[in-house]
């Protein structure tokens, strides 16, 4: 049995925890609201999250997190790539305190606003190097209240530890989960965080009327700008044919369980970005993440048209209709 520590009780940490437990896993998940650990612990729910899911009786809960973290051989990051830093931190005073080594993980999907780090980056700037051993993302087509209904879900595991991931893919997998290993952890973080930005156009699309067609067209040509990115950043450019990549884009793209795509759908039906956050009360990575990328675009002398003009529709007032004007017609080109 592996012991882990998931940081995090939104509703992907419930998530991936509560199949780690279903698995027979002995799991600690850390909240930092003593009110939400209670009620995982007790009424084995987390209903401001997961609402109707019933959690395994063998998830535990704790606002505690030296308690989560002690004797854990893997910890978990999973809390909005704006507190990754914050709680990696805590972490490592804890591990320190413990003369503890585990395996760090993390399943968060976006980039530092200040630095435009990736998570793994801003856990090896925070964790000393003796309090772990092996660094893995979790990435791929996974939205939480799918898995945590036993839908058939695939993901990856990026790492350039092979031990790590397999430790993980082992902790998580199931007849209804299936994790898969790759060596890419740039490619696994990129693919994850970029398909938001993308994500949210699709949202738009769609509510502004737009069809599979629009769909399919906006997709296609999005995961050529990942691409782009993802190369420029050190990825592998495979990856993004995998799970991680074209995998992640088609759910959070189509699923009206993506955050990022009800977000696009809403800004299209007229409401400020402001209200659409507010009224989401969940993390909307992409919103974010797409700062970091129209700086690369710059900084790398990249061509990102779709991540440019959603851009300026989210934060320059350029309007939808106007944005997908200006893209269909630029100059014609071939297809590269
Ligand atoms: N939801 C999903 O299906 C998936 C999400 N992801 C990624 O996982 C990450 C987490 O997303 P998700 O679970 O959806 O987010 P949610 O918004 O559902 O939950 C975030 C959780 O983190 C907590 N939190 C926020 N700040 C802190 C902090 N400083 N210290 C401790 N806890 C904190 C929140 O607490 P509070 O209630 O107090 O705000 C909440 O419990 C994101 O990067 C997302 O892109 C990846 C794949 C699937
Ligand atoms: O990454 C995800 C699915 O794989 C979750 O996407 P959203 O944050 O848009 O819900």
């Amino acid at each position: 049995m592996t012991k882990i520590a998931v940081l995090g009780a939104g509703s992907w940490g419930t998530a991936l925890a509560n199949t780690m437990a279903k698995n027979g896993q002995q799991v600690m998940i850390w909240s930092h609201k003593a009110d939400q650990a209670a009620e995982i612990n007790e009424r084995h729910q987390n209903d401001r999250y997961l609402p109707g899911a019933k959690l395994e009786d063998n998830l535990q809960a704790t606002d505690q997190m030296a308690a989560a973290v002690s004797g854990a051989d893997i910890v978990l990051f999973v809390v909005p790539t704006k507190a990754i830093r914050q709680v990696a931190k805590q972490l490592a005073a804890i591990l320190l305190a413990n003369k503890q080594s585990v395996i760090l993980a993390h399943a968060a999907k976006g980039l530092e606003q200040k630095t435009h780090l990736r998570i793994s980056q801003m856990l090896v700037e925070e964790i000393p190097a003796d309090c772990y051993s092996g660094l893995a993302v979790i990435s791929g087509p996974s939205h939480a209240e799918d898995v945590v209904k036993g839908d058939l879900t695939a993901i990856s595991i990026g790492s350039n530890d092979v031990r790590a991931a397999e430790a993980l893919q082992g902790a998580l997998a199931n007849a209804h989960f299936r994790p898969y290993t790759n060596h890419d952890l740039i490619g696994s973080e990129l693919g994850g965080a970029l398909k938001n930005i993308i994500a949210i156009g699709s949202g738009m699309l769609i509510g502004k009327g737009y069809g599979a067609n629009a769909q399919a067209a906006l997709l296609t040509r999005g995961l050529v700008e990942i691409r782009e990115v993802g190369q420029a950043l050190g990825a592998q450019p495979e990856t993004f044919l995998g799970l991680a990549g074209i995998g992640d884009l088609i759910v959070t793209g189509m699923s009206p369980n993506s955050r990022n795509y009800r977000a696009g759908v809403a800004l299209a039906s007229g409401k400020p970005l402001a209200q659409v956050e507010e009224e989401m009360g969940m993390v909307i990575e992409g919103v974010n993440t797409i700062k970091a990328v129209v700086d690369f675009e710059k900084e790398y002398d990249l061509d990102l048209p779709i991540t440019r003009t959603l851009y300026q529709v989210i934060y320059e007032g350029k309007t939808i209709d106007q944005g997908i004007n200006d893209l269909m017609t630029r100059p014609l080109k071939a297809e590269d």
